[in-house]
């Protein structure tokens, strides 16, 4: 055992029961972050802390978290009604629920006879409101809150909830707590509590967050970073394959059919994605031509959050093969020890999500496989973009072999039922917003995308009339009228399995051929046809998005006139800075604020 590390050599004693809670869960040393983090945090620091992803965070500032309270609960002043010591904020329900889990953990060994210590989770769920929260809170007198910023930032708006006692914050996952879709509330949430607290971040990727971490109000920070020489845990094995669009699904299933591992999870880009291929997966698995020992769930963020929650943790104590098709929603903090490979169906749209997703495997020193799919082409300078990351991939050279009849069974499950063919159109359009989002946006340009071959991997008969495909693909490419089947179908006679749909549909449809008038028809189809994508190049909006630009940027250069800038060279240099900066600001607000599809 390394002497240093042992929980006997921290500079101070922890309480008798947080040991035994140790002892008990088997943690027979620190992992070097726990050593690192928890005298200083225990003590009376602020800290930041990065390290790997699995390397023990949530335990690091759960103990300091619990020594403080503990230490407050016996000072002998009892907590006032509507009052808490202490707050974890976390981006995701999920995170936020497994975080009171580890919490719950240590307080069942507890002597809580006197005075026991209680948590609440504050979550946005359908069947609790705010005032339902407030309720429980004033009810059951909890010391420890943990949730995610929208939703603990409304429960202490309530009069009723009195936040001048806590202590101490904690915020998982800071980064992404301070980015842009986020940062507001936390800002919000960090106002309303006294200045005189203990502040901790933790993140395997804080260093992104960058000046940001220094708008959380924390005094003379303590930084901890448990570096190695790569970004990623040693325990976890990172590989790539290159592959062609079409050939994915194939990919997909030969990995999950034909590796061994016990837990998987897929990474999908949207939503639109999970449910699709998830939709066809099941079907898949009902006619066999998936393992039947295996158990295949998806998890995304427009499922309500019992579902969710109740999803991971019927993934987490599955006693089968089990797969998990979800989104970045489940990238960060989600801790399954016994997944041991991540597939990532396509690259996310930023290194530090690559990190985290990857990370869901290799944790706490077991072995664990990562593999990313690379579309043959320009994405394949990818690889050598996350070197410079400090992330190396070694590249698995899978020789492609279909799967018996795939495509065949593809195309017929879409033809069985109108709706599986405009689910896949969504899908697809949903990837390209995804692609058009990538921080990396040299390497996943919008005109290098195989627009055909990402259409067949999306199960598509015709390619859906969107700006991106008009202005990126040149008509020889394109198929004719966009058709990816021959002979083409008649969509008049494609209908849905749905009854009612069907019924709908029918009565539309002979509106629609009651209107006579030609102009009243194309604007009527052109209306139904503008919804796959929410670009428009109609004249009226380029001109407006003209006379707009125009205006900035006679802004802008008056701006730098009255700075006085006196060299020509100068005033050029900060205009074209001043623009570099604005676009900058514009797509790093896109990127990391509209998460809309996940
Ligand atoms: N001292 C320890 N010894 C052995 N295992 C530990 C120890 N501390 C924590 N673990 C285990 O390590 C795993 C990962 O811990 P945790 O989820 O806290 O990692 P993390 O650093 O927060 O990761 P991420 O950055 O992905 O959120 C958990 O299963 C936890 O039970």
């Amino acid at each position: 055992m390394a002497r240093s590390l042992s929980w006997d050599n921290l500079k101070y004693e922890l309480q008798p029961w947080i040991r035994t809670a140790i002892d008990a869960m088997g943690f027979e040393i620190m992992t070097p972050v726990q050593a690192s983090t928890i005298p200083m945090f225990s003590g009376n620091k602020d800290v930041v802390v990065e390290s790997v992803t699995g390397s023990g965070k949530t335990i690091a500032f759960t103990i300091p978290i619990l020594e403080k309270v503990v230490k407050e609960v016996l000072s002998g002043s009892p907590l006032k009604r509507g009052h808490f010591y202490s707050l974890i904020i976390s981006p995701t329900r999920e995170l936020s629920k497994q975080i009171q889990d580890v919490v719950e953990a240590f307080l069942a060994y507890y002597p809580s006879e006197s005075c026991p210590i209680k948590s609440q989770l504050i979550v946005g769920t359908s069947s609790c409101s705010v005032r339902d929260d407030v309720s429980k809170f004033l009810e059951n007198a909890p010391q420890i809150l943990i949730g995610t910023p929208g939703r603990v930032l409304d429960f202490m708006k309530a009069s009723t909830v009195k936040t001048s006692s806590c202590g101490v914050v904690v915020l998982d996952e800071a980064d992404r707590l301070l980015d842009v879709s986020f940062e507001k509330d936390v800002e919000s949430i960090l106002g309303m509590l006294p200045k005189q607290r203990r502040t901790g971040l933790f993140s395997a990727t804080i260093s992104s967050a960058g000046n940001q971490i220094y708008r959380t109000g924390m005094r003379n920070p303590v930084k901890i970073a448990v570096k190695s020489k790569v970004q990623n845990p040693e325990s976890l094995q990172i590989n790539y394959i290159v592959v062609k669009p079409e050939e994915k699904l194939h990919h997909l299933l030969n990995i999950i059919n034909n590796m061994r591992y016990r837990k998987c999870i897929v990474y999908f880009p949207t939503c639109q994605a999970v449910t699709y291929f998830y939709s066809f997966l099941k079907h898949l698995s009902d006619i066999s031509k998936t393992r039947d020992d295996l158990e295949v769930y998806s998890l995304h963020g427009k499922l309500q959050t019992n579902s969710r929650i109740g999803t991971l943790a019927k993934f987490s104590t599955s006693l089968n093969i089990a797969v998990l098709l979800t989104t970045d929603v489940a990238a960060r903090g989600i801790d399954i020890p016994e997944v041991d490979l991540v597939l990532q169906f396509d690259p996310p749209t930023n290194a530090e999500m690559f990190l985290h997703r990857c990370g869901r495997t290799g944790r706490a020193n077991r072995a664990g496989k990562a593999i990313t799919f690379i579309n043959c082409g320009r994405e394949e300078d990818y690889i050598d973009f996350l070197g410079v990351k400090n992330i190396s991939l070694g590249e698995l050279e899978i020789s492609f072999r279909p799967v018996d009849e795939l495509g065949v069974i593809f195309k017929s499950w879409v033809l069985q039922d109108r709706a599986r063919f405009e689910h896949g159109i969504k899908a697809y359009a949903a990837f390209i917003r995804y692609y058009s989002k990538h921080s990396a946006s040299s390497i996943f340009r919008l005109q290098s995308l195989d627009y055909v071959g990402l259409a067949k991997l999306y199960g598509l008969i015709r390619l859906p009339r969107m700006p991106e495909i008009t202005k990126y693909m040149s008509a020889d490419a394109t198929p004719s009228e966009g058709w990816l089947i021959d002979p083409p179908l008649d969509l008049d006679h494609f209908s849905y399995l749905n009854k009612q749909m069907e019924r709908a549909r029918q009565e539309e449809l002979k509106k629609t051929k009651e209107i006579s008038d030609k102009k009243k028809l194309k604007s009527e189809l052109k209306k139904k046809n503008a919804a796959w994508s929410n670009k428009t190049t109609s004249k009226e909006t380029r001109k407006e998005r003209k006379v707009k630009l125009a205006e900035k940027r006679k802004a802008i250069e008056q701006k730098i006139a009255e700075a006085g800038s006196e060299d020509e060279s100068d005033g050029e240099e900060d205009w074209k800075d001043l623009v570099r900066r604005n676009k900058k600001a514009k797509t790093c607000s896109q990127i990391q604020g509209d998460f809309s599809d996940l």
